[in-house]
């Protein structure tokens, strides 16, 4: 799972129209990274996005959230002349889907890495563990 860090800062000081254009570059940004046809990111829900990477395991995922992090937090943001300071936090858990609801626990775990993510201070990429959730 990947938010957008401090959103609402963007559209308070910038306007809804970079706040927009922030969510299409990040869009574009995240699509440039996948590099396998399989891996797939989606829009979900306002400022976040799911990225599924298909037979990945744990190190890899988090090696890809990483490297999308600190591209994204790396790259010049500038629209109608202001420079957007520009960070994401991610959420990543991997595991192997073996029933129905497996899917959901996994987006879950997810949410949860993003939680902390967010809370150690963002722009980072969290890897879930029970250890953590636990906390
Ligand atoms: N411009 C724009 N803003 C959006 C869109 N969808 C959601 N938002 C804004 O995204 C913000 C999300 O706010 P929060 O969930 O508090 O998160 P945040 O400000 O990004 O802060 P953190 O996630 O805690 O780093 C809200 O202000 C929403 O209005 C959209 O499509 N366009």
């Amino acid at each position: 799972m990947v938010d957008i860090d401090k959103l609402e800062d963007i559209n308070d000081k910038f306007g809804h129209l970079t706040g927009d254009y922030t969510i299409k570059i990040i869009a574009q940004m995240l699509n440039e990274y996948l590099k396998r046809p399989t891996d797939l990111v989606s829009r979900f829900g306002g400022e976040e996005f799911a990225i599924i990477l298909p037979s990945t395991e744990a190190e890899g995922a988090l090696q890809v959230a990483e490297q999308i992090r600190q591209a994204i937090s790396e790259s010049k943001i500038v629209h109608n002349d202001n420079h957007i300071p520009l960070t994401i936090s991610i959420g990543v858990s991997a595991d192997i889907i073996d029933s129905d609801e497996h899917p959901m626990l996994l987006l879950e775990q997810a949410d949860k890495a993003l939680y902390q993510a967010k809370r150690s201070g963002r722009n980072k990429a969290c890897y879930y563990t029970q250890e953590a959730d636990q906390i």
